[in-house]
Protein backbone atom coordinates (compact mmCIF):
# COMPACT_ATOMS: atom_id res chain seq x y z
CA UNK A 1 0.00 0.00 0.00
CA UNK A 2 1.12 3.31 -1.02
CA UNK A 3 0.97 6.22 1.56
CA UNK A 4 -0.18 9.60 0.32
CA UNK A 5 1.14 13.02 2.20
CA UNK A 6 0.07 16.05 0.87
CA UNK A 7 2.65 19.29 0.68
CA UNK A 8 2.35 22.70 -0.53
CA UNK A 9 4.28 24.83 -2.93
CA UNK A 10 3.59 28.42 -3.10
CA UNK A 11 5.69 30.60 -5.83
CA UNK A 12 5.57 34.38 -5.62
CA UNK A 13 5.46 36.21 -8.85
CA UNK A 14 5.65 39.66 -10.28
CA UNK A 15 6.04 40.84 -13.84
CA UNK A 16 9.63 40.00 -14.06
CA UNK A 17 10.88 37.90 -11.08
CA UNK A 18 10.00 34.84 -9.24
CA UNK A 19 10.53 34.58 -5.52
CA UNK A 20 12.45 31.11 -4.67
CA UNK A 21 14.20 29.72 -1.28
CA UNK A 22 17.27 28.01 -1.28
CA UNK A 23 16.63 25.12 1.78
CA UNK A 24 18.95 25.58 4.51
CA UNK A 25 17.93 21.93 5.86
CA UNK A 26 16.20 18.52 5.51
CA UNK A 27 14.65 17.35 2.14
CA UNK A 28 16.05 19.32 -0.90
CA UNK A 29 19.03 20.59 1.27
CA UNK A 30 20.60 23.15 -0.99
CA UNK A 31 18.14 23.59 -3.77
CA UNK A 32 16.16 26.33 -5.40
CA UNK A 33 12.77 25.90 -5.03
CA UNK A 34 9.09 27.37 -3.86
CA UNK A 35 7.91 27.56 -0.31
CA UNK A 36 5.67 24.80 1.15
CA UNK A 37 5.77 21.86 3.30
CA UNK A 38 3.25 19.40 4.56
CA UNK A 39 -0.02 19.67 5.09
CA UNK A 40 -0.69 18.67 8.79
CA UNK A 41 -3.85 17.01 10.23
CA UNK A 42 -6.93 18.39 10.18
CA UNK A 43 -5.64 21.78 8.34
CA UNK A 44 -6.76 23.18 4.97
CA UNK A 45 -4.18 22.68 1.76
CA UNK A 46 -4.50 26.56 1.42
CA UNK A 47 -3.94 27.02 5.40
CA UNK A 48 -0.83 25.31 4.81
CA UNK A 49 0.37 27.00 2.03
CA UNK A 50 0.03 30.14 4.03
CA UNK A 51 1.11 29.38 7.22
CA UNK A 52 4.73 27.85 5.28
CA UNK A 53 5.48 30.63 3.56
CA UNK A 54 5.05 33.09 6.08
CA UNK A 55 7.31 30.58 8.50
CA UNK A 56 9.71 29.93 5.76
CA UNK A 57 10.05 33.91 4.29
CA UNK A 58 8.08 35.85 6.15
CA UNK A 59 5.91 36.53 3.29
CA UNK A 60 1.93 37.09 4.37
CA UNK A 61 -0.61 35.99 1.25
CA UNK A 62 -4.61 35.77 1.62
CA UNK A 63 -5.82 32.63 0.82
CA UNK A 64 -7.95 33.76 -1.69
CA UNK A 65 -5.02 34.96 -3.35
CA UNK A 66 -3.47 31.81 -3.99
CA UNK A 67 -4.21 29.97 -7.43
CA UNK A 68 -4.10 26.01 -7.47
CA UNK A 69 -2.02 25.87 -10.93
CA UNK A 70 -0.29 22.26 -10.73
CA UNK A 71 -0.11 19.22 -9.14
CA UNK A 72 2.95 16.96 -8.87
CA UNK A 73 3.03 13.33 -7.49
CA UNK A 74 6.36 11.86 -6.29
CA UNK A 75 7.07 8.87 -5.72
CA UNK A 76 10.56 6.81 -5.09
CA UNK A 77 11.69 3.44 -6.03
CA UNK A 78 11.72 0.44 -3.11
CA UNK A 79 9.81 3.30 -1.07
CA UNK A 80 5.76 3.51 -0.13
CA UNK A 81 5.46 7.24 0.15
CA UNK A 82 3.51 9.45 -2.51
CA UNK A 83 4.76 12.86 -1.72
CA UNK A 84 1.56 14.69 -3.09
CA UNK A 85 2.56 18.04 -4.02
CA UNK A 86 -0.21 21.45 -4.43
CA UNK A 87 1.44 23.45 -6.29
CA UNK A 88 0.33 27.60 -6.17
CA UNK A 89 1.31 30.79 -7.47
CA UNK A 90 0.12 34.57 -6.18
CA UNK A 91 1.21 37.89 -7.75
CA UNK A 92 -0.59 40.00 -4.30
CA UNK A 93 0.73 39.22 -1.13
CA UNK A 94 2.86 41.36 1.94
CA UNK A 95 6.20 41.87 2.83
CA UNK A 96 9.82 41.65 2.24
CA UNK A 97 11.38 38.20 1.95
CA UNK A 98 13.18 37.49 4.76
CA UNK A 99 15.71 34.54 5.19
CA UNK A 100 14.89 32.00 8.32
CA UNK A 101 16.02 28.87 9.76
CA UNK A 102 14.44 26.78 6.59
CA UNK A 103 15.15 29.21 3.83
CA UNK A 104 16.85 31.87 2.09
CA UNK A 105 14.82 34.09 -0.04
CA UNK A 106 15.74 35.62 -3.83
CA UNK A 107 13.90 37.02 -6.39
CA UNK A 108 15.23 35.55 -9.92
CA UNK A 109 14.56 36.75 -13.43
CA UNK A 110 12.42 34.45 -15.43
CA UNK A 111 15.45 34.13 -17.89
CA UNK A 112 18.01 33.21 -14.71
CA UNK A 113 15.78 30.26 -13.03
CA UNK A 114 19.17 28.21 -11.48
CA UNK A 115 17.49 24.72 -12.18
CA UNK A 116 20.93 23.45 -12.43
CA UNK A 117 20.63 23.55 -8.46
CA UNK A 118 17.12 22.72 -8.28
CA UNK A 119 15.28 19.47 -8.55
CA UNK A 120 15.64 17.78 -11.57
CA UNK A 121 11.45 17.86 -12.46
CA UNK A 122 11.33 21.32 -12.08
CA UNK A 123 13.23 22.49 -16.04
CA UNK A 124 10.55 19.91 -16.68
CA UNK A 125 7.33 21.47 -15.45
CA UNK A 126 8.50 25.12 -14.78
CA UNK A 127 7.75 25.43 -18.46
CA UNK A 128 3.80 25.26 -17.82
CA UNK A 129 3.83 27.44 -14.51
CA UNK A 130 5.96 30.66 -16.46
CA UNK A 131 3.32 30.73 -19.73
CA UNK A 132 0.26 30.73 -17.05
CA UNK A 133 -0.66 26.73 -17.66
CA UNK A 134 -2.43 24.29 -15.40
CA UNK A 135 -0.45 20.86 -14.99
CA UNK A 136 -0.06 17.86 -13.65
CA UNK A 137 3.35 15.29 -13.43
CA UNK A 138 4.12 12.51 -11.71
CA UNK A 139 7.69 11.28 -11.39
CA UNK A 140 9.22 8.23 -10.43
CA UNK A 141 12.76 8.74 -8.61
CA UNK A 142 15.31 6.56 -7.84
CA UNK A 143 17.72 8.46 -4.97
CA UNK A 144 17.13 12.12 -5.86
CA UNK A 145 19.09 12.69 -8.42
CA UNK A 146 17.29 9.77 -10.97
CA UNK A 147 13.96 10.25 -12.93
CA UNK A 148 13.28 6.87 -13.69
CA UNK A 149 10.48 7.54 -15.44
CA UNK A 150 7.90 10.49 -15.80
CA UNK A 151 4.66 12.13 -17.15
CA UNK A 152 3.64 15.73 -17.37
CA UNK A 153 0.22 17.17 -19.11
CA UNK A 154 -1.66 20.34 -19.21
CA UNK A 155 -4.86 19.99 -17.75
CA UNK A 156 -8.03 22.54 -18.14
CA UNK A 157 -9.29 22.98 -14.75
CA UNK A 158 -7.84 21.56 -11.29
CA UNK A 159 -10.95 20.71 -10.48
CA UNK A 160 -10.53 16.74 -9.05
CA UNK A 161 -12.61 14.41 -10.88
N1 LIG B 1 10.85 16.76 -6.50
C1 LIG B 1 10.40 17.92 -6.02
N2 LIG B 1 10.38 19.02 -6.80
C2 LIG B 1 9.95 20.21 -6.35
O1 LIG B 1 9.96 21.18 -7.11
N3 LIG B 1 9.50 20.39 -5.08
C3 LIG B 1 9.51 19.34 -4.30
C4 LIG B 1 9.95 18.06 -4.70
N4 LIG B 1 9.82 17.20 -3.65
C5 LIG B 1 9.33 17.94 -2.63
N5 LIG B 1 9.12 19.22 -3.02
C6 LIG B 1 8.64 20.31 -2.18
C7 LIG B 1 7.30 20.08 -1.56
C8 LIG B 1 7.42 20.89 -0.27
O2 LIG B 1 7.16 22.27 -0.57
C9 LIG B 1 8.87 20.73 0.10
C10 LIG B 1 9.15 19.62 1.10
O3 LIG B 1 8.60 19.94 2.27
P1 LIG B 1 9.39 19.70 3.66
O4 LIG B 1 9.84 18.30 3.70
O5 LIG B 1 10.39 20.80 3.80
O6 LIG B 1 8.19 19.89 4.63
P2 LIG B 1 8.16 20.60 6.04
O7 LIG B 1 8.60 22.04 5.89
O8 LIG B 1 6.78 20.35 6.56
O9 LIG B 1 9.25 19.76 6.75
P3 LIG B 1 9.81 19.76 8.23
O10 LIG B 1 9.04 20.85 8.97
O11 LIG B 1 11.26 20.06 8.01
O12 LIG B 1 9.51 18.37 8.65
O13 LIG B 1 9.55 20.43 -1.10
Amino acid sequence: MILNKVYTLVFLRNEQQILLGLKKRGFGVNKWNGFGGKVEPKEEILDAAVRELKEECCMSVRKHNLKNIGNLQFTFEGEALMMDVRVFSATSFVGDPEETEEMLPKWFDYDKIPFEDMWLDDKLWFPYLLKDKLFYGRFHYQGYDKILNYTIQELNSMERK
